[in-house]
C-alpha cells in the first residue's frame, strides 16, 4: 500500500520504517526541514536500537523516503497517518494545534479518496473534529480511522513488528478492512471498534499501566517499613495470570513523553464531562512523590546535603532511549542543587538532550564515564536502569567514591553484588538487600516505626 506518515517523531518514524520493512511504499513527512535533511543524510534524529539499519535498508530498496513536501506526499498516498505531537497544555489537556493544522494541510492537498488515520494520542472526539475540518476544506471523499499507537521507546521496532494488538476505530467497514489488511502481516489480533472507543482504549491502557506502577511503588514503600522485599512480592503477585508480572517494577516512578501527559489528559477528559477520576489523580500524585524518596534516603544517610558531592547515573526516563522528557532525573537533580549539593552526572546517550531542557545545566558537572561520575562522591544515585550500570563492578565504583552510599532508584543490584563491595545500599522496597542495608543498619531511625 502507498502510505504517508505525517511527523517523524518516534511514532511516525518507527511506524513508517516498519511498514516499509513489510513491503509498503512509505513517505515520512515532517515540516521540520532540518530533521528531513538529517534523515536524508542517513542520520537518525532519535536513539532507537536497530532503527538506523532498517532505514538504510529500506531506503536502498526504494520503498522508504523522507520529505518536507506535503502535497506530493498526500497525493501519492492511499492512507495518511497523523503522527504529530499532542503535548500537554498548562492545564493538562492535550494541545491539538498540530493535529488540526495537519488535518487542514492534508485536506487542501487531497486529490481523491484517502484514509486519514490518527496514530497520535488524542482525546475522545478528536477524530470527529478531524472529519469536520477535512470535510469543510475538500470536495474529495475520505474516511477517518483512529489507530492508536502502543509502541514503547527503546523497543519500538519489535513492538511495531510484533504488536500485542491492533485497534482500529472507524465507522467505515471498507476503511477498517483496508487498514486491517495492512496490519495482518504483523498480527491477527486486530480489533475493530467505533472511533471514540478506540480513542479511549489508548488513554485507558496508558492510565492502567501507570496505575500498576504507582500501585507497586506504594507497596514498595510499605515493604520498606515492614521488612518485606517488593521484587518477591511483585513476582508472587505476577504468577496470578489475572495480575500478570509486567509493569510491577518498583522504582522512582514513571516518566517519559506519554504516561505523565496521558494520565493528566485523561483526568481532564473526565473533568470535562463532570467526572472526577479520583483513582488516576492519586496515581499521578504517588508518582510525583516517589522520585523524591531518593532525596529522603540521601538526607537519612548523609544529613545536610549542602556541600556534599552526589553522583548521578542515568538521565533518560528509561534505558535504551535518549528521551529525557518528564524524566525523574530533572526533578531529582533540581532538588539536589536546591539543597546546595554538588552534582556530577553521567548517561550513556541522553546527556545532550538533558542539557538542552534542564535550566540549571551550567550548575552540573557532566561526566563521560560512569566511574568518573562516581569519583569523590559522598553518594551515588542510580536513576535509569541502563544495562551498562548493571554489569559494572561495584568494588571498582566504591574505590572511586569518597563515602560508600549507593541509592539505587531502579533495584538494579543483587545482594551479592552489593556485598562484594562494602556499600551502604538503599534500593526501593528491598530493605534487606545488602548486609549494610538501611533496614539492618537503622530501621527505626529511617522508617520511624
Ligand atoms: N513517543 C512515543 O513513544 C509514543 C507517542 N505516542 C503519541 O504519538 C504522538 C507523536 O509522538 P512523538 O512521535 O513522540 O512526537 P514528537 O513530538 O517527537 O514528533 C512529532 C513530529 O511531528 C512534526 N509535525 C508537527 N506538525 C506537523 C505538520 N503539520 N506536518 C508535518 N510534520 C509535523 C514535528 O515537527 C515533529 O517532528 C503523540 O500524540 C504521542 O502521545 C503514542 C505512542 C508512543
Ligand atoms: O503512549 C506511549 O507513548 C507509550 O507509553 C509507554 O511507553 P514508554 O513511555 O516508551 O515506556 P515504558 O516502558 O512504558 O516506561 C514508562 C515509564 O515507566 C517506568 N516503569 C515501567 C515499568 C515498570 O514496571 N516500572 C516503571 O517504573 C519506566 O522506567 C519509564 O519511566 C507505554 O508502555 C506504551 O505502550 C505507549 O505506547
Amino acid at each position: 500500500m502507498k502510505l504517508t506518515f505525517i511527523g517523524t517523531g518516534y511514532v511516525g518514524l518507527v511506524s513508517g520504517v516498519c511498514f516499509s520493512e513489510i513491503g509498503n511504499d512509505v513517505t515520512c513527512l515532517d515540516k521540520d526541514l532540518g530533521k528531513i535533511e538529517r534523515l536524508n543524510r542517513g542520520e537518525v534524529p532519535i536513539y532507537e536500537p536497530g532503527l538506523q539499519e532498517l532505514i538504510a535498508k529500506n531506503r536502498e530498496l526504494g520503498r522508504l523516503r523522507f520529505s518536507g513536501e506535503l502535497t506530493p506526499a498526500v497525493e501519492r498516498a492511499e492512507a495518511i497517518f497523523l503522527c504529530v505531537g499532542t503535548p500537554p497544555l498548562p492545564n493538562g489537556e492535550a494541545n491539538l494545534a498540530f493535529i488540526e493544522q495537519a488535518a487542514q494541510e492534508i485536506a487542501l492537498a487531497m486529490n481523491g479518496y484517502k484514509i486519514i488515520a490518527t496514530k497520535s494520542t488524542v482525546p475522545v472526539g478528536t477524530n470527529d473534529r478531524i472529519r469536520d475540518i477535512v470535510s469543510k476544506l475538500t470536495p474529495h471523499p475520505f474516511d477517518v480511522v483512529s489507530i492508536p499507537e502502543f509502541l514503547r521507546e527503546g523497543s519500538a521496532i519489535a513492538d511495531t513488528l510484533h504488536p500485542d494488538r491492533i485497534i482500529i476505530g472507524t465507522d467505515s467497514p471498507e476503511a477498517a478492512e483496508k487498514i486491517a489488511e495492512l496490519h495482518r502481516p504483523l498480527t491477527d489480533r486486530i480489533m475493530v471498534t467505533d472511533v471514540r472507543s478506540a480513542e479511549m482504549i489508548k488513554y485507558a491502557s496508558n492510565a492502567f499501566l501507570a496505575t500498576k506502577i504507582s500501585f507497586i511503588n506504594e507497596i514498595a514503600n510499605i515493604c520498606e517499613k515492614v521488612g518485606a522485599d517488593v521484587t518477591d512480592v511483585a513476582k508472587g503477585m505476577g504468577h496470578d495470570r489475572r495480575i500478570g508480572p509486567s509493569f510491577l517494577q518498583a522504582g522512582i516512578g514513571y516518566g517519559g513523553s506519554c504516561f505523565p501527559k496521558d494520565t493528566n489528559a485523561l483526568i481532564q477528559i473526565a473533568g470535562n464531562v463532570d467526572y472526577e477520576f479520583k483513582l488516576l489523580k492519586s496515581v499521578v500524585e504517588v508518582n510525583q512523590g516517589q522520585r523524591f524518596n531518593v532525596m529522603t534516603k540521601l538526607r537519612h544517610s548523609l544529613g545536610e546535603l549542602g556541600g556534599k558531592r552526589i553522583g548521578v547515573w542515568g538521565l533518560a526516563f528509561k534505558p535504551d532511549t535518549d528521551d529525557v522528557r518528564e524524566s525523574p532525573a530533572l526533578d531529582i537533580i533540581g532538588a539536589l542543587l536546591a539543597e546546595g549539593a554538588e552534582v556530577q552526572a553521567y548517561d550513556p546517550v541522553a546527556t545532550a538532550n538533558f542539557k538542552a531542557i534542564f535550566d540549571q545545566a551550567d550548575e552540573v558537572e557532566w561526566r563521560d564515564d560512569p566511574i568518573e561520575a562516581a569519583r569523590d562522591c559522598d553518594a551515588l544515585c542510580l536513576l535509569t536502569d541502563w544495562a551498562e550500570f548493571k554489569s559494572l563492578s561495584l568494588t571498582e565504583v566504591q574505590a572511586a567514591m569518597r563515602q560508600n552510599i549507593l541509592i539505587d532508584g531502579r533495584n538494579v543490584y543483587t545482594s551479592e553484588q552489593v556485598d562484594e563491595a562494602d556499600l551502604r545500599y538503599y534500593s526501593v522496597g528491598r530493605p534487606h538487600v545488602g548486609s549494610l542495608s538501611q533496614f539492618e543498619a537503622d530501621p527505626i531511625a529511617f522508617y520511624g516505626r
